[in-house]
């Protein structure tokens, strides 16, 4: 197979709003080309992490050789998954860089959402070819003819060009593959020419080092080729080379116009910068012009829940980071929770499934404290609109019952859970994607919360002058529900620097848990005594308040307005 045409390659992603059905097609392209069995078994096969199953979104992309035949000729199909939430974006956008052409997947019930715009415009500006396919058609409220409109006048996509389909059905999903073939150009890079990859994506491997996912621009690698990296500039041996059907097929050779993956001694991720360049040794190329780093949005400490588990737990934020290189990772310390971490995330929900796999993967019990956006040091006053201090920008109506505005927001009032909060104040119907537009003058404090006169290190805020009260108010009423009623009474302040703005009182509770079961049995008992002491371990002890490990995340989310 290893010197296949290049005429007959196609290199494409799957874009969409999240949601709108791009693993269950990828899925559907898996089983119709051969690569998986059709079972129940082979759902979502390209999300591959635990949390990904879990939380039914895709986190990184995944990516599948497969061969297709059509018109009696076989052609190579590069399949590179793609994630969907607005915290990954910058996946997409390394992704699309490997591909000549996108599935735009809208679902034919909720329309152009916008994610779908965001995606529409990378693979715009990459200059790929757009393939518009309207998912869902089975459902029972399905439009597809409203959203074929939608898409003619925001994209300027003639309808004609949409194929409408049922992933889960399987419904035209054929169709979708004889339209890969036919409207997608292939790549356009020769055999003949040096040998030049973009590292597109990079795994680490407890036994073998780095996998590197690799497109080829030019020119062949074969097994025991010496390669270096043009951002190190460092030279290694190929010991392994293949493609990925989604699983790993070693072959002798990659080509030309080929997607796969190589295994070259390298020991950290860095070392397979994503954006790289790949160059044979005696043949200096010009490196690809690569990324625009991920950047960091959302920052947050994090501390082993007992110190003692410092050293565990350092091995697993560098081995999960291995994985992650979005990931920001800096030492750090603090006279209340001891040593530990301050890591910037791409997003909230990032920084969630980032704690998810650190406690499924590794088994760690950690503490993470307010999450914080960056700010810088001179501030002075805001632009203040609305509650949540935003300037629009412009508005445009998709259809009669549509409109997409866009807004200047400050991200520290986006990046808990506007999103959530968008979501249900519009029953679901609204759609929300950002992107950085750089650092805005504004007056905001520092607000400290105390129990029992204790500060909490991990819920110190930076809040707009003008939210202070309702906001050191709310997080007050928020920490008395979520901390339970102990021996004692509590007090619960919202202060600045010395002066109390806020207070709440939790009143003194007595639980003794072997009250009910006065006179019986021993075992009983113990069985009790042991639950509690498990439920202690889950706590954190703030002077001698015992303080839940969730409360610390579920306190942040608003839940007024
Ligand atoms: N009725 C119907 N449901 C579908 C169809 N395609 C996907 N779904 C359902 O829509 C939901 C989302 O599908 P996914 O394939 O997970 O969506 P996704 O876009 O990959 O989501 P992310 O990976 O998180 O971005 C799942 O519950 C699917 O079963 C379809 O054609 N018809």
């Amino acid at each position: 197979m290893s010197k296949f045409p290049v005429e007959r390659i196609r290199n494409f992603s799957i874009i969409a709003h999240i949601d709108h059905g791009k693993s269950t097609l990828a899925d559907r392209l898996l089983e119709l080309t051969g690569a998986i069995a059709t079972t129940d078994k082979n759902k979502q096969v390209l999300d591959k992490l635990q949390v990904e199953r879990e939380r039914g979104i895709t986190v990184k992309a995944q990516t599948a050789s497969l061969f297709y035949k059509y018109q009696g000729q076989t052609y190579l199909l590069n399949l590179i998954d793609t994630p969907g939430h607005v915290d990954f974006s910058y996946e997409v956008s390394r992704s699309i860089s490997a591909c000549q052409g996108v599935l735009l997947i809208v679902d034919a019930n909720q329309g152009i959402q916008a994610q779908t715009v965001a995606n529409f415009y990378l693979a715009f500006e990459a200059q790929l070819t757009i393939i518009p396919v309207i998912n869902k058609i089975d459902l029972k409220n399905a439009d597809p003819e409203r959203v074929e409109k939608q898409i003619e006048k925001v994209f300027d996509i003639p309808s004609e060009e949409c194929i409408r389909i049922s992933a889960k059905l399987g419904t035209n999903v054929e169709q979708v593959l004889q339209e890969v073939v036919k409207r997608l150009p292939p790549p356009t890079f020769k055999k003949e020419d040096p040998f030049k990859a973009l590292v597109f994506d990079s795994n680490f491997d407890h036994y073998r080092g780095v996998v590197a996912n690799i497109a080829l621009f030019g020119g062949y690698l074969s097994k025991g080729d010496r390669i270096i990296s043009a951002y190190l500039g460092k030279s290694y041996e190929v010991n392994e080379l293949g493609l990925l059907r989604p699983d790993e097929h070693p072959t002798d050779r990659l080509y030309a116009g080929q997607v796969g993956y190589v295994i070259a001694g390298m020991k950290e991720v860095k070392e397979a910068q994503i954006g790289d360049t790949l160059y044979h040794q005696k043949h200096l190329v010009e490196a690809l012009p690569g990324f625009k780093p991920a950047k960091a949005m959302v920052f947050a400490g994090m501390y082993p829940m007992d110190q003692s588990d410092y050293s565990a737990l350092r091995s697993a934020v560098e081995k999960l980071t291995l994985n992650d290189s979005s990931v920001t990772v800096q030492r750090d310390s603090s006279l209340a929770l001891g040593a530990g971490w301050r890591l910037g995330f791409l997003g909230l929900l990032h920084m969630e499934v980032f704690n998810q796999r650190l406690e499924q993967e590794y088994n760690a019990s950690v503490i993470v404290t307010a999450p914080t956006v960056p700010y810088k040091a001179i501030l002075s006053s805001a632009k203040l609109i609305k509650n949540r201090r935003a300037v629009q920008k412009n508005m445009v109506y998709i259809d009669d019952h549509r409109v997409m505005m866009k807004y200047l927001f400050p991200l520290n009032e986006i990046v808990v859970d506007f999103y959530d909060l968008l979501k249900s104040m519009s029953s679901g119907y609204a759609s929300f994607d950002y992107e950085d537009a750089g650092y805005q003058a504004a007056h905001v404090i520092k607000m400290d919360i105390l129990l029992n006169g204790k500060p909490v290190e991990e819920l110190t805020t930076i809040v707009h002058k003008d939210r202070a009260y309702s906001a050191g108010k709310a997080m007050c009423e928020r920490l008395q529900d979520a901390i339970p009623r102990q021996m004692f009474e509590i007090a619960v302040q919202a202060a600045i620097g010395s002066k109390v703005i806020a207070r709440e009182t939790i009143k003194a509770y007595k639980k003794n848990v072997l009250a009910k079961c006065y006179g019986g049995d021993v075992t009983r008992k113990m069985k009790l005594l042991k639950k509690q002491a498990e439920g202690k371990k889950k706590m954190r002890y703030i002077g001698t308040v015992q303080v839940p490990k969730d409360a610390f995340i579920n306190v942040l989310k608003r839940k007024d307005k």
